[in-house]
């Protein structure tokens, strides 16, 4: 208590001296990304009140690394003076419909998966202090800095795949959407942002440096923000959640919207999202109706896009990051139209039922189709057919699966968040482009430019384009390169220099206590490697040898950095570590969500002659469907439209099957 007063005092001292960050800088629109919401901000307060209890009970006891970490996390917070805080456990009543923020999915471990709850770990986690501070190097030095990592390791760069669409990068984004949202750390006594870093680019003096700072250093010779006299890259640490079974113990983080393939990126993981994005009836969902076309909702307040009291405005979506780049708008309006055309057509089929009825009815198909795109389509080619079989991921092609184990925990892995599924940054390119219907390039826009700024797609034609540009464009290949529009320049509008998404991504890691690349090579079966020279099993010698200068110690190396410098798997995208732990994720993601839509024999359960229909499901129709005009497209649309997968026409249902929902009349109806 003693404690938060203190850091009330410094706070209203920080505010005073308007030391927040910059209105419309990077680090700014960072931390409208990664805000927290109203339930996970009360609940922050009462997470920092138990992490303080658990720092002042190391401190008091002495107690060692070890200690900290297994020994505290025994004890329950419910039998102490501040038992208050523990979360209460949901009322569940059995229901064909999930729940909005993803409780009673498990009828027994009701929070799994609950949308502002934290992470699983599959690791415990290594914090140099075993609860809260930062891992150091294994010989007790402070680990190399993550922008100096980032910038000696992986370079800026550009090879694109061959056979793979940009979609194969947007679909991963818009998935990660859908389930990992973690919300980073503000000024408690106003909810303004943290600034880790003086607006100069300096460092803080340590007198002001917010406890939740985690700033990244940059040295003098850093090749490009070195010439902007930047010393300093702000970073917030992500908040602390309350820890599972309201245990006493290490730092825990929390993801705010549903772990489950449940399309939250469209409906919104609370009530109050998703009650805000819904039209009184129809089911449907609200729209901003543009000039004969139906786009996203418009927002005066939409994060990130500032006040702007005047159109053109930002757009509005399940998820508050819809506006971090055009080509998440556009997935995001496909999949709204799609949710209202398929409530369009199940209100002719029943006439009688209401908006609620309709809605959910709706939603349950949507949902259906996102995991069938994800697990027939996506996951292949990221994990490659291989681990499909060998996990039982492959969608079957007819009948029921009765896949649902009970005690698989679907939640999210802290690794996956912090680190492994990240390997998406790599995919990303340096422009957004734009394709008429002739296949020329029309347009070709700096992605740092467009950041919050989707504001052409108000424009006719726009959306098509962009769709277009997402089937044809390549993908960045998975490699240790990335776009400087990334590595330079996030969040950098117009401005010369912005953030750098790799060395986030790494500080993330530590922030998060992940332990090192090679705690994560042992549990994922690979030898625990004793010198640089035993990683070349999975790497190049010269990355091996190279990482050699970077760190002092093998057990030092970061997961990103490690993971990233990993061969591809043969048939995969990424490499060994990080398909097993991405692999392990959405095998939870499937085996441990009750309402999977291919599950059957449960109440809630689709029947066979409507799955056979969702089975018919492809992203290349939903995204002719749900285009303004687009003509053309190839049937599978993660895949350059050549040889054996050649673009038709749209209207080609032979190719491109569509799904009927007749088998939808007179379906039953509970809630
Ligand atoms: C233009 C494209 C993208 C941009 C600008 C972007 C930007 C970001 C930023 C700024 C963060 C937070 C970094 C931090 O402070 O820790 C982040 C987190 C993340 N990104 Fe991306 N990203 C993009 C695409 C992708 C893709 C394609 C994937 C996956 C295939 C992906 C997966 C993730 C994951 C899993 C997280 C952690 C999310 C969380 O737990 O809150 N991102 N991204
Ligand atoms: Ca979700």
């Amino acid at each position: 208590m003693e404690q938060i007063e203190q850091r009330n005092v410094f706070e209203r001292e920080l505010v005073f001296n308007n030391i927040v960050a910059e209105v419309g800088s990077p680090v700014f629109l960072h931390a409208r990304l990664f805000e927290p919401n109203d339930e996970v901000k009360a609940q922050a307060k009462n997470a920092a009140l138990t992490l303080g209890a658990t720092l002042n009970l190391v401190k008091k006891f002495n107690l060692s690394k070890e200690e900290a970490e297994f020994g505290l996390s025994k004890v329950s917070v419910a039998n102490t003076i501040i038992a208050d805080t523990c979360p209460v456990e949901p009322v569940c009543t059995e229901t064909k419909y999930r729940s909005r923020d993803g409780s009673c999915n498990n009828l027994k471990n009701k929070k799994w998966g609950q949308a502002a709850t934290s992470y699983q770990r599959i690791l415990p986690p290594d914090y140099s202090d075993g609860a809260n501070a930062p891992r150091r190097s294994v010989t007790g030095a402070p680990l190399p800095s993550a922008r100096t990592l980032s910038r000696n390791m992986l370079v800026a760069n550009e090879e694109v795949y061959k056979e793979f669409t940009l979609l194969i990068m947007q679909w991963g984004q818009f998935v990660t959407h859908d389930i990992t949202h973690t919300p980073i750390g503000q000024v408690t006594i106003n909810g303004q942002d943290v600034s880790c870093c003086e607006r100069n680019g300096k460092r803080h003096a340590p007198e002001n440096l917010h406890p939740e700072c985690l700033p990244i250093n940059i040295l003098p010779d850093d090749p490009f923000l070195a010439q902007f006299g930047r010393e300093c890259m702000g970073f917030v640490r992500s908040m602390p959640a309350i820890r599972r079974e309201c245990k006493f113990g290490p730092r825990e983080q929390i993801n705010q919207i549903t772990s489950y393939i449940d399309a939250s990126n469209v409906y919104g993981s609370t009530k109050s999202v998703a009650d805000s994005l819904r039209e009184a009836e129809g089911g449907r969902l609200k729209v901003n109706r543009h000039e004969g076309r139906d786009l996203l909702p418009s927002s005066r307040t939409a994060l990130g896009c500032g006040p702007r009291q005047r159109p053109p405005l930002c757009f509005l979506a399940g998820d508050v990051r819809v506006n971090e780049q055009p080509d998440l708008v556009v997935i995001h309006t496909i999949w709204m139209r799609q949710h209202n055309n398929v409530a369009g057509e199940l209100a002719r089929l029943n006439p009688g039922w209401n908006n609620e009825v309709l809605y959910q009815e709706a939603r349950r198909i949507v949902i259906a189709q996102m995991q069938h795109i994800t697990y027939n389509e996506y996951l292949p080619i990221v994990l490659g057919q291989q681990f499909m079989v060998s996990f039982g991921l492959v969608p079957l092609s007819e009948g029921h699966a009765n896949t649902y184990l009970t005690q698989v925990d679907a939640s999210v892995n802290n690794a996956f968040a912090a680190a492994a599924f990240r390997y998406g940054h790599t995919l990303v390119t340096t422009h957004v482009q734009g394709f008429s219907k002739f296949g020329t390039l029309e347009r070709n826009l700096k992605l740092s430019q467009t950041q919050f700024a989707p504001f052409f797609l108000y424009e006719k034609n726009s959306l098509d384009s962009l769709i277009r540009g997402l089937t044809i464009q390549p993908s960045q290949k998975f490699d240790s390169k990335f776009s400087d529009e990334v590595i330079n320049r996030l969040f950098a509008g117009n401005g010369s220099f912005g953030l750098d998404l790799v060395a986030l991504n790494i500080q993330r890691g530590r922030d998060h206590g992940l332990p090192s690349y090679n705690q994560w090579r042992k549990i994922c079966h690979l030898p625990l490697a004793k010198s640089f020279n035993d990683l070349t099993d999975v790497m190049n010698l010269e990355d091996a040898q190279h990482l050699s200068t970077m760190y002092q110690h093998v057990d030092d190396i970061d997961l990103f950095v490690g993971g990233l410098l990993e061969h591809p798997k043969v048939g995969s995208l990424v490499g060994h570590t990080f398909l097993c732990i991405v692999g392990d994720q959405f095998a939870r993601l499937k085996l441990g969500d009750r309402f999977y839509y291919e599950n059957g024999g449960l109440r809630s359960s689709f029947s066979e002659a409507q799955l056979e229909q969702i089975r018919k499901t492809s992203l290349s129709r939903i995204l002719c469907d749900n285009s303004d005009n687009v003509e053309n497209m190839q049937p599978l649309a993660f895949v350059q439209g050549h040889l054996a997968n050649r673009r038709v026409s749209c209207n080609d249902v032979s190719v491109i099957p569509k799904i009927s929902l007749d088998p939808w009349r007179n379906e039953p109806v509970w809630v």
